[in-house]
């Protein structure tokens, strides 16, 4: 599914935190939303998944405006936010049983939607536990699974890895390049760190609510100099920066 942000401005009062914003993202993939702390990236997800009203500019989804269809737009949106809002004491299975009754899901099509994500995210065996026994890896696959009961077609992870250890980070995110594969999701995958991101990803490079360039990584680092891509965000967000003369 297409997502189309145009001209997207937004300010916590006096503070300006998005500045004419305007990028599309490629269906099916995962598109890495690249940005230093403080560049926007929350709100933009938070404008997204409509947890804020916009006040400037417009999002499409698959051509459709989400100010003019926000319940069809939030239809198909699947999010992870940056902080957990799991409950720790409940199993993972209940966890989703009470996130399928907020979406109206039936008890018999909750069941059977929950048995579908658990498997999926490699989880069936633990469902039972508690999610504070988990470890931060296995609680993010919950909230993955949380996010995808209810079939949407997009998903947005913010900083979905901050905490993780090296190897499940690598292995969070390869979990879901795989469903992408799978399911032709299109994700949204916010993050500072520039290992997450393959030479072939679609990166949008947000800095201090600017985007500073977009396009496929590696030709936003300019692979015949083997300029690396922390060294592109640099220069980039640096002649972003420059005053017009
Ligand atoms: N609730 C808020 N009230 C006031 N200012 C805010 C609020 N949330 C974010 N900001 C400011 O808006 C700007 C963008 O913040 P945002 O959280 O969207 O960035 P980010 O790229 O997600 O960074 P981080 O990874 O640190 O969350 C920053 O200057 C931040 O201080």
């Amino acid at each position: 599914m297409s997502i189309c942000v145009q001209g997207v401005s937004f300010a916590y009062g006096e503070r300006q935190a998005l500045r004419q914003v305007d990028f599309s993202c490629q269906p099916g993939c995962l598109n890495a939303l690249l940005g230093p702390n403080g560049a926007g990236k929350s709100t933009l997800v938070a404008l997204l998944s409509r947890l804020y009203d916009l006040q400037q500019g417009d999002i499409l989804l698959d051509g459709l405006s989400i100010r003019q269809h926000p319940r069809a737009a939030l239809r198909q949106l699947g999010v992870v936010f940056q902080q957990s809002t799991l409950d720790l004491d409940l199993s993972v299975r209940q966890n989703l049983a009470y996130h399928a009754a907020l979406h109206g899901l039936s008890r018999r099509e909750a069941a059977q939607r929950i048995d579908a994500e658990l498997a999926r995210q490699q989880l069936g065996e633990r469902q039972h536990e508690r999610v504070r026994a988990l470890n931060g890896g296995h609680r993010r696959r919950v909230e993955i699974a949380r996010a995808l009961l209810h079939q949407p077609r997009i998903l947005l992870l913010d900083e979905a890895s901050v905490g993780l250890d090296q190897a499940s980070r690598r292995a969070l995110n390869q979990h879901v390049r795989a469903l992408c594969d799978e399911q032709q999701l299109t994700v949204i995958w916010t993050t500072h760190l520039l290992d997450e991101i393959l030479p072939s990803d679609p990166v949008v490079m947000l800095n201090r609510g600017r985007v500073v360039a977009q396009g496929q990584a590696d030709a936003l680092s300019n692979g015949a100099t083997q300029e690396s891509l922390s060294d592109a965000f640099e220069r980039l967000s640096r002649a972003s920066e420059e005053p017009a003369l």
